[in-house]
């Protein structure tokens, strides 16, 4: 074993418990310095939006407290992430350099030739720190990537998810350390406005908040009642895991397994946990179609929909993204995203069927508004979840099958409970007229204090029209 001190090049793998990089360091036995690069010239337009920018802020101080408990040291570093982790590998004088893989085609190549760079000069290795299965472990039987789901699945379900790795709990201390920036340079918490306040109070970034997260929500009814409560928004049962996820403070491994456990001890229903390990799946799903299709970042996958007809509706999708398009599911959902960083799934099926089938607004518009406001923004789910909701994707939802605002409000909000909540203006109006204001009698929407287009606006479009425009367009490229 040499004493050369070992680097390992944190991304989006903040987190000491089964972390395959920082454990192979923890096992090499020398020091351990870890680094983290904002590198936002080589991502440009893919450089973390502003929610994941709060997000990344405290998940970086939470780690700063573990690795002050569990030893090393972190260093920060902003610019072009080859020429940093050069340096800071030579300042360390290290012996080996770790990461965990990514899978955006500019971080693979961006990572493929860091690693030939530093081969000559230290020892260079790279993990699955990120999903079950990577993209090459499952294909079909003629070796092609798997573009439905379903059987995707039952591949994952025919293979052994490895244990998790035990967790890293004591590192050395590299004696000279190379210089780090300070975290608050970076500007990455919004100031004036702090339109982050909200986050604050539903997030706890970093590895301990997100245990914390997953152990509470598997002994709540969410996890017993998952598959059941899923579709609800206004249950607000799902595991909210995502960010964590996507910022790699819990591994999907640990999820995976842990999940499996309870199943097998029958302290969840089989139904129940079996539908969560899909939604894990579907995740890296997402992640296998990124890695062999990227095109899909920016085109849609079905090339037909490249001569769509979108209109450039700027005031439509201004009140979208405010929240204020008169559809109470759809502003309810805009209105949680922007206070909370988050929007239910089921949710952000109506407001993107909303934006791409009634607004007739691209889906990237969309997509690249979640990606600036979501604090689990990811390049695969996102990207996937847009191309799936505007029916041009890989398995995707017909484009013909419009999703219609009021009857999904009715069904997966049944008591009005998550517009009421998001849309205050609405709170007095009975659960009956709740989803579709402009159809309740004078006298009812006067006695619950809302005037149309005063106090809450009218619908921006007519629904039915809007859908018969959508299909008239859809025939034209078919
Ligand atoms: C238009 C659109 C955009 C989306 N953008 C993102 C995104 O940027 N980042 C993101 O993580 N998810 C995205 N999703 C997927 C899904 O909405 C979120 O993962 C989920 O709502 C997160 O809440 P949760 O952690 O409580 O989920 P849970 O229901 O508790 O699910 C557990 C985990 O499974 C994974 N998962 C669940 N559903 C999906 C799905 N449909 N696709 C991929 N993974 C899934 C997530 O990692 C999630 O944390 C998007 C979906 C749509 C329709």
């Amino acid at each position: 074993m040499s004493d050369k001190p070992s680097l390992v090049w944190l991304r989006e793998d903040l987190r000491f418990d089964d972390n395959p990089a920082l454990r192979a360091a923890a096992d090499r036995g020398a020091p351990t310095a870890l680094l983290y690069v904002l590198d936002d010239e080589t991502a440009g337009e893919w450089k973390l939006g502003g929610a994941q920018r709060w997000w990344l802020h405290r998940s970086l101080e939470a780690l700063q407290k573990d690795v002050e408990k569990f030893g090393g040291a972190l260093i920060l570093r902003r610019g072009d992430a080859e020429e940093q982790v050069a340096d800071v590998a030579e300042k360390l004088s290290a012996g080996a350099v770790y990461w965990n893989r990514r899978y955006m085609p500019w971080q693979v190549e961006q990572d493929k030739a860091i690693k030939e760079a530093l081969s000559e000069d230290y020892e260079v290795e790279s993990f699955n720190g990120r999903l079950l299965n990577e993209p090459w472990e499952i294909s079909t039987k003629s070796g092609d990537p798997y573009k439905v789901y379903t059987p995707y699945w039952k591949q994952v379900q025919q293979r052994d998810i490895r244990d998790p790795l035990p967790k890293v709990q004591k590192l050395d201390t590299p004696g000279s350390l190379p210089s780090s920036d300070d975290l608050e340079d970076w500007d990455l918490l919004p100031t004036e406005p702090n339109w982050a306040e909200g986050f604050e109070e539903v997030w706890t970034p970093g590895e301990r908040g997100a245990r914390k997260r997953w152990l509470d929500w598997l002994k709540s009814e969410g996890s017993e009642k998952y598959d059941e409560h899923r579709n609800r928004p206004d249950l607000d049962d799902t595991s909210k895991m995502a960010p964590h996820l996507h910022f790699g403070e819990a591994s999907p491994i640990t999820l995976y397994r842990e999940m499996q456990e309870k199943i097998e001890d029958g302290e969840i229903p089989e139904a129940h946990g079996q539908s969560y390990l899909s939604e894990l799946a579907w995740r890296d799903f997402s992640y296998s179609l990124l890695y062999h299709f990227p095109r899909m970042l920016d085109e849609p996958l079905m090339g037909k929909f490249k001569e769509f007809d979108w209109d450039k509706d700027d005031e439509a999708f201004e009140a979208w993204t405010k929240g204020r398009t008169g559809y109470p599911i759809v502003d309810a959902g805009m209105r949680q995203l922007w206070h909370e960083g988050h929007m239910h799934n089921r949710v952000r099926m109506i407001t993107g069927s909303f934006l791409v089938k009634d607004l007739l607004i691209d889906w990237e518009r969309g997509m690249k508004w979640f990606w600036d406001t979501l604090v689990c923004a990811d390049p695969a789910s996102n990207t996937a979840g847009w191309q799936w909701v505007a029916g041009c994707g890989a398995d995707a939802s017909p484009f013909f099958r419009v999703f219609n605002p009021v009857s999904q409000g009715e069904k997966f909000d049944p008591d009005g409970d998550y517009v009421r909540r998001w849309v205050p203006e609405l709170k007095d109006m009975p659960t009956k007229h709740i989803h579709a204001p402009w159809d309740a009698p004078k006298d009812v929407l006067k006695k619950a204090d809302v005037t149309l287009g005063e106090t809450y606006p009218k619908p921006i479009v007519d629904h039915s029209q809007r859908r018969k425009e959508a299909l008239e367009r859809y025939q034209a490229i078919k």
